[in-house]
């Protein structure tokens, strides 16, 4: 039954890593004791820059660009005293001191906790798979590495004679799922690199003008591009884009990637984009050894398995925890119909953010709009992102908030790529207050403003409620989602509840107030 796909296709949020599997003593990847779970303030310990030792660096190879024809990437095996999981400063976690005066400008100071653990992993050269909760910070958690190694910013101490100043070709591809995360991460680039560097960076997304995207290529030679599926195994198999002496394979939203919808493209990047660590040498000698880095907020089973075949001894990195990947075990069968308490699994509360409010309320399909717009009222929403299936529908929401006097505007698929990005732009300088939109803007988008996330149609699982709840709450700010749904709807919200392991909490929004009733307080408690 449908039903039945619902509850399997969720089983994968559950299957994720459960905490502590495996030893977390990790010398191999370079980490000298126990790495424990919570974390540690490293300010009183002297922590040695990781990743930066000129013997594993620049002379051996792969830091030396394409020219060598057999690079290989080193790992570094030298010990150091722990893993900074909630480091003070950037300067801690081995970052060149020119890449850390550009951020310092750009008002980031203090790293955090994912990218206190990413950043030194990755620059110790393993494969990882990024996963930590929606506006943590993940971006910069690969950025930084990968411009610490490739164009102006890059760690020139372990260099050898000559490395990464865009002259080598395409030295990093970062593929998204959509244009608008690809613009943002594009972005994000552009601004650690600031206005003078900002060439070294191209937008390769569908949609935009592809001729001079080429011409750009040609002519500009970006050494990081960062584009959609489609576009970069368009552009690749054209022979236009040539990514042999890729360096840094980024795969963001990579659950999203691996999907159906993606499989033809992300095949042929997979394939094309540097050399797999540990391929024969042979077929594709002239390639240099890729690092891949794979990082979603949500990670199922299926993520961790294709890490496996596509990368080598690829790492999981979180919040608080590293853990090599072949400790992983795949999912065991989950009793869902059980009507005891389902445990939640540690795996799908992290991919929330901690202060993250949620709330359902009940309401016929007729009535969900102004649920919504007395919702906006009671809680003084200023940025409200409401998420819905069916994109025809969109218009209608609008239609009928704009008549009441709330400036609302429609976000979809459908769009022409300067609708989208116009929509974008005024949603988040505020001249539009309610953006109504589908499943196009639950992945990655980084509002940092939005303060109440609705779902008029309820996500299809717990993953994609994770996504869509994500777009509030961004790196500690405070954070509302609210479900509408019909009564016949409320075991779908009960389940959601359940597998994410969060409160949802029943609400009514009567005479401009969100209530909520006393036995839910009780009944929310209790999980
Ligand atoms: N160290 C930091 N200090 C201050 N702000 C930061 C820092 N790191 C990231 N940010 C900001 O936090 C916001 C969220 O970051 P980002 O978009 O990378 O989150 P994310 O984990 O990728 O989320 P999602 O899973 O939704 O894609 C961004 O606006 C980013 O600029």
């Amino acid at each position: 039954s449908s039903r039945t796909a619902w509850l399997h296709s969720t089983v994968h949020c559950k299957s994720q890593v459960e905490p502590h599997q495996g030893s977390l003593t990790l010398s191999r990847i370079g980490f000298k004791r126990e790495i424990k779970a919570e974390g540690k303030r490293n300010s009183d310990k002297v922590v040695k820059p990781l990743g930066l030792s000129s013997e594993s660096r620049g002379s051996k190879g792969k830091f030396n660009g394409v020219k060598e024809k057999k690079a290989v990437r080193v790992r570094q095996k030298e010990q150091i005293e722990s893993a900074p999981f909630a480091a003070n400063s950037f300067s801690e976690l081995g970052l060149p001191d020119v890449l850390i005066k550009r951020l310092e400008k750009e008002g980031f100071n203090v790293p955090t906790d994912v990218q206190s653990a990413a950043i030194p992993t990755i620059l110790k050269n393993h494969d990882v798979i990024i996963q930590s909760y929606t506006g943590s910070g993940k971006t910069l958690a690969y950025l930084l590495p990968i411009l610490s190694a490739i164009g102006p910013l890059r760690n020139r101490v372990s260099e050898g004679n000559d490395s990464g100043g865009g002259k080598a070709g395409i030295e990093a591809v970062v593929v998204a799922p959509s244009r608008e995360l690809a613009m943002q991460i594009v972005r994000e680039f552009e601004k650690i690199l600031g206005t003078e560097n900002k060439k070294m960076v191209q937008q390769l997304v569908g949609g935009a003008n592809r001729t001079r995207q080429e011409e750009g290529l040609k002519k500009v030679k970006p050494a990081i591009v960062v584009g959609t599926p489609g576009r970069i195994s368009e552009l690749s198999a054209a022979g236009i884009l040539r990514t042999h002496g890729c360096r840094f394979l980024v795969l963001d939203e990579v659950d999203e990637l691996l999907s159906f919808n993606f499989r033809e493209d992300m095949h042929r990047i997979l394939d094309h984009v540097g050399r797999r660590s540990g391929a024969g040498a042979d077929p594709n000698a002239k390639r240099v050894e890729r690092q891949l880095i794979m990082v979603s907020a949500t990670v199922p089973f299926s993520v961790v398995r294709a890490a496996r075949s596509w990368g080598s001894e690829p790492i999981l990195v979180q919040a608080k925890k590293i853990v090599p990947l072949e400790t992983i075990s795949p999912p065991k069968p989950v009793n869902l119909s059980s009507s005891s308490p389902a445990t939640p699994s540690q795996q799908s509360v992290e991919s929330l953010p901690p202060a993250l409010k949620h709330y359902y309320s009940i309401a016929r399909l007729q009535h969900k709009v102004d649920t919504l717009r007395r919702c906006i009222h009671a809680l003084d929403a200023k940025y409200v992102i409401v998420f819905m299936n069916n994109t025809r529908q969109l218009k209608d929401v609008v239609f009928k908030l704009e008549a009441r006097g709330m400036k609302a505007a429609e976000l979809h698929g459908d769009l022409g790529k300067l609708g989208r990005s116009t929509t974008l732009k005024k949603f988040k300088n505020g001249e539009v207050r309610v953006l109504v939109t589908n499943e196009l803007s639950a992945r990655g988008l980084d509002v940092p403003e939005c303060d109440l996330v609705v779902n008029i149609d309820l996500p299809t699982d717990s993953t994609h409620y994770a996504h869509r709840a994500g777009r509030t709450g961004r790196l500690g700010r405070k954070g509302t989602v609210l479900t509408i749904c019909e009564e016949p709807e409320l075991f779908v919200v009960k389940k959601m509840q359940k597998q994410l392991g969060i409160p949802i909490t029943c609400c009514e929004i009567t005479e401009g107030k969100l209530l909520v009733t006393e036995e839910e307080k009780t009944l929310s408690s209790s999980i």
